[in-house]
């Protein structure tokens, strides 16, 4: 079964009618939202990175933070959304800043926990770039905890995956602490 009739399934198993005006289209719609929701599972990691990993000496931090981001809950399937601060010391190779927010982008836009995303973006970028170290902070608000469950609304999850000498060095953690500013 398609998504577009999956959905039209839902719609009738809450016992609305999907033949109604406001709802014919809905299917279709949200089949053609979840599968841009979903859209970093169809993307190839080399081909988003494609050209823009440069050779460069700098070995000083580079940060590219407030990069927000709308995720789904694999749980719920409910959105969790928030903003990633990514860190890297380079080893030779830099990259365009853009492919930092592709890459989240990539790793968000499935069915994930918040830990998993924060692993994969850093894991990610220390292969492609060969990286000394790379740092990730997510920050995020979860739909299922607010509108449903437990109901908490000002909660904020924080999750951090640090990577080569980020485990080394706690001057290198505070000086990306600093300049991420939380
Ligand atoms: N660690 C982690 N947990 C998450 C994430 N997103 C949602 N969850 C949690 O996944 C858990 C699923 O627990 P279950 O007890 O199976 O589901 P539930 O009965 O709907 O749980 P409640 O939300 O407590 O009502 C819940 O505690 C959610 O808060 C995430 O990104 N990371
Ligand atoms: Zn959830």
């Amino acid at each position: 079964m398609d998504l577009e009739a999956s959905y039209k399934k839902i719609i009738e198993s809450i016992g609305e009618d999907s033949e109604r005006e406001g709802l014919i289209k809905t299917p279709y719609r949200a089949a053609k939202a979840f599968d841009f929701l979903t859209s970093g599972y169809n993307e190839d990691l080399d081909e988003l990175f494609n050209g823009a990993i440069f050779n460069e000496n700098s070995k000083n931090i580079v940060i590219v933070k407030n990069i927000e981001f709308y995720s789904l809950c694999e749980h719920h399937l409910l959105p969790f959304w928030g903003t990633c601060h990514i860190g890297y010391i380079p080893n030779g190779k830099i990259v365009g800043l853009s492919k930092v927010a592709r890459l989240v982008n990539h790793f968000s836009r499935r069915l994930q926990v918040q830990e998993r995303l924060t692993d994969q973006i850093a894991k990610t970028l220390e292969e492609y770039l060969d990286a000394q170290g790379v740092s990730v902070i997510i920050q995020a608000k979860h739909l299922c905890m607010m509108m449903r469950g437990i109901e908490k609304q000002q909660s904020e999850t924080i999750t951090r995956s640090t990577h080569g000498c980020f485990n080394e060095s706690e001057k290198m953690n505070d000086e990306f602490l600093k300049l991420v500013g939380i």
